[in-house]
């Protein structure tokens, strides 16, 4: 009788084990400054026990995994509702429930309630109507969604076709979708879930357009959830990942809503028909600038989640021969490996600075906003949609090569990463195309560069456009220099620096020889996207390198954290080199010697690299990952997963009797 069974062993996998006991520094020192200090730990873990103690969490795995779209969401919608009553039950701050999306990875069916309906009605309603649609929506007697995109439009918004026209006759709007294009498209938690959704259309009062506006509009009856008169709404399909969210569709006939269920914090219509503003045009966009900074977290969240799955496994993975006498190696050991999987690790220490000073930034231009003063909207408007853009392309990619990394487990549902990649994937499409964030980027950093050149003094994250190139001499002097911070940081501005100087002269030079501006700037859009990218990428390595100088912990975290900092912008380099030399950010020599320490630093953290992920501490129902789990029991619980697949529930297939059984007699009685 074969030993083999599928229980997973108590204790940790020694291979782990060995990792855990060699790391150089505290781990826990270090999850509470990813956590933000230890009272936040505790916190979380508090959040943790209370939800993961409900054997649901569990459960909801396996439908997860193994059930059809119907079961996943409603077991999504389940796990909303819980979330939602536990929120009132413990009377949740907002912080708090946002460590329990953190902790959920925000599976929820009714997701957009929370992350784009109540931060819209907050940000885009009156102080009286806040007081009642956000009661309202907060103590969920009301549902909502975020529904701006159509089948037509999603980028461009001065484009969208749906209508909200007054009638002053009733004192109502009445809301139509005129075309097929015109109809929303995309609204997460539109399909089934929601009763009612913001609809963002054109202002149309007494036959002229007053641009995109927001409109509460209640989709279903609150008494049986039947879609009321003139709605038609339903759920758009099967999605690469996601698919707990009913991402949908609306199409409304002559609906018609009250006056006030315009939400006119930032422009009013009065009872007679008249219109005006308040605020800068582009206040009604304020919701998507809030998302586009949460995304950058989310990066951090995916390629860190990816990175904790691919080391733990490289860990206990031994494979091939290294040394022909010894034993099989953890195929960590192989530099190809560490090469892989590293970048996404330092890729997220890099993103978990990043994205913490840009909500800082957020944050303390949201209070300005709040007290009516909008400088620092552009300035935010564009380094949001540039770290937005930049964070989801690069975890996306990172995490797919992390897949790749654990060879043909990594291509399985229970190894985690699969999921992770097509759940993540919509970061680089939703609030906004990155393509097109990076060009809003680039309209900016344009602009700035040439006030630099006509001699003004700027400031915020464009302030080094105002540098003399001249003055620049490449500060890496020896091969030693290469792993000071400072000089790296360098490196990456003057590259920055150049990268905009070189498109702005081409666009102005084509500009001068009579082209006409759009002519010339889309003659120009790949370099735009180049610039902007060039600014990003010195944005989160700077951000990086300040944060670990500012760090106050022992000297192990800093030196692992200035270690990790330090390949994060060696790897930049070598990976782009062909731009730094272009720019003549670095010459031949200084690049030789950045890829050499590139090379050298795999061994450097290498030892480290178990620790480094532990530190992030999630919880092996929110990796939900057989290879990444933190006993390292992989195999065991590979083989674990196989028990819930349905395909395993009897011994022989119904598919046998229907098909193949007959097939098998037909073959054996034919004479050919
Ligand atoms: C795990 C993962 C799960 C991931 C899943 C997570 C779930 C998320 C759910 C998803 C929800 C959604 O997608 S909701 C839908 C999101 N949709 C979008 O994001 C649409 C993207 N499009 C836009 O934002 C815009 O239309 C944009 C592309 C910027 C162009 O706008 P316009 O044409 O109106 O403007 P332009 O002519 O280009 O620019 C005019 C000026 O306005 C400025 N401007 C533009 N937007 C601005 C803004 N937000 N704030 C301030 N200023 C702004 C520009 O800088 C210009 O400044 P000057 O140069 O000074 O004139
Ligand atoms: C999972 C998911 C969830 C979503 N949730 C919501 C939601 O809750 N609410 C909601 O309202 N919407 C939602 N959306 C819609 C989303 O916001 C849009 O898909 C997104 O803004 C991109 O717009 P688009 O689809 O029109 O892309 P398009 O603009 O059609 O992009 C197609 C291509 O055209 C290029 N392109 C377009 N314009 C330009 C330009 N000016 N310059 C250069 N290139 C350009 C792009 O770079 C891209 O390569 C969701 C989408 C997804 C995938």
């Amino acid at each position: 009788m074969s030993e083999i069974t599928s229980s997973i062993p108590l204790q940790i996998n020694p291979d782990l084990q060995e990792e855990r006991d060699k790391a150089s520094f505290n781990v826990t020192e270090l999850t509470h400054i990813i956590y933000g200090g230890i009272e936040k730990t505790k916190k979380r873990k508090r959040l943790e026990k209370l939800l993961f103690s409900d054997p649901f969490f569990q459960e909801y795995q396996n439908v997860r995994a193994f059930g059809s779209r119907s079961e996943y969401y409603a077991a999504s919608v389940k796990k909303s509702t819980k979330i939602f009553k536990l929120r009132r039950q413990h009377k949740w701050t907002d912080e708090e429930y946002e460590t329990v999306l953190d902790i959920c990875h925000d599976d929820l069916a009714l997701t957009l309630h929370h992350t784009m309906f109540i931060p819209a009605l907050e940000r885009l309603a009156t102080e009286d109507q806040k007081s009642k649609w956000l009661t309202l929506a907060k103590q969920y007697k009301i549902i909502g969604t975020y529904a701006q995109t159509e089948l037509g439009h999603g980028t461009y918004l001065q484009g969208l076709e749906t209508t909200a026209t007054y009638d002053p006759q009733t004192r109502e709007f009445v809301m139509n979708t005129p075309t097929l294009s015109a109809m929303k498209w995309w609204p997460g938690s539109l399909g089934k879930s929601s009763n009612h959704a913001l609809v963002l259309a054109t202002l149309i009062i007494s036959g002229k357009k007053y641009g995109m506006h927001p409109f509460l509009v209640q989709l279903r009856s609150m008494d049986d959830h039947k879609v009321l008169p003139g709605v038609r709404v339903g759920d758009i399909g099967a999605k690469m990942g996601g698919n707990s969210v009913d991402n949908g569709y609306l199409i409304l006939d002559n609906v018609r809503i009250p006056r006030n269920n315009m939400l006119m914090k930032n422009a009013q219509v009065s009872p007679d028909g008249k219109f005006v503003t308040r605020g800068p045009s582009k206040a009604n966009y304020a919701t998507m600038m809030l998302i586009r900074v949460q995304i950058c977290t989310m990066a951090y969240q995916v390629v860190s989640s990816g990175a904790t799955i691919g080391i733990r496994y490289s860990a206990v993975r031994r494979q091939s021969k290294l040394d022909p006498q010894d034993r099989e190696p953890k195929i960590l050991e192989y530099q190809t490996q560490q090469y892989k999987i590293f970048p996404g690790l330092a890729m997220s220490y890099a993103f978990l600075f990043a994205s913490r000073s840009l909500t800082r930034k957020y944050e303390e231009a949201f209070a300005e906003i709040q007290r009516g003063d909008f400088k620092s909207l552009p300035e935010l408007h564009c380094l949001s949609s540039g770290l937005k853009s930049f964070c989801s392309e690069h975890s996306v990619r990172q995490v797919e090569i992390i897949r790749q990394s654990c060879g043909g487990h990594g291509y399985l549902n229970a190894a985690g990463l699969g999921m992770l990649v097509n759940a993540a994937a919509p970061m680089i499409t939703v609030e906004g195309e990155n393509t097109v964030m990076y060009l809003q980027l680039a309209r900016y950093i344009l602009k700035r560069f040439a006030g630099a050149m006509s001699g003004q003094q700027l400031d915020g994250s464009t302030s080094y456009l105002s540098m003399d190139p001249a003055t620049y001499v490449c500060p890496v002097m020896s091969e030693t220099d290469c792993r000071n911070l400072t000089a790296l940081c360098d490196i990456y501005r003057y590259r920055s620096y150049m990268t905009v100087c070189r498109v702005a002269r081409q666009v102005q030079h084509d500009m001068e020889s009579d082209m006409p501006q759009h002519v010339a700037i889309n003659k120009n859009l790949v370099d735009l996207v180049r610039a902007a990218k060039a600014h990003s990428y010195y944005i989160v390595v700077k951000d990086f390198v300040e944060g670990v100088d500012a760090l106050v912990a022992s000297a192990p975290v800093i030196k692992v954290l200035r270690t990790l900092c330090c390949f994060y912008a060696a790897h930049g380099i070598a990976e782009y080199s062909g731009d730094f030399l272009e720019s003549e950010a670095v010459g031949l020599h200084q690049l030789k010697w950045i890829k050499n320490l590139q090379v050298s630093l795999l061994g450097e953290i290498r030892p480290d690299a178990v620790a480094l992920v532990d530190a992030f501490d999630y919880h092996d129902i929110t990796l939900s990952s057989a290879l990444g789990c933190y006993d390292g029991n992989a195999y065991e619980r590979l083989f674990k997963s196989t028990e819930n697949d349905p395909m395993n529930k009897e011994e022989v297939h119904p598919s046998y009797y229907q098909y193949l059984k007959p097939f098998m007699e037909e073959m054996n009685k034919s004479k050919l």
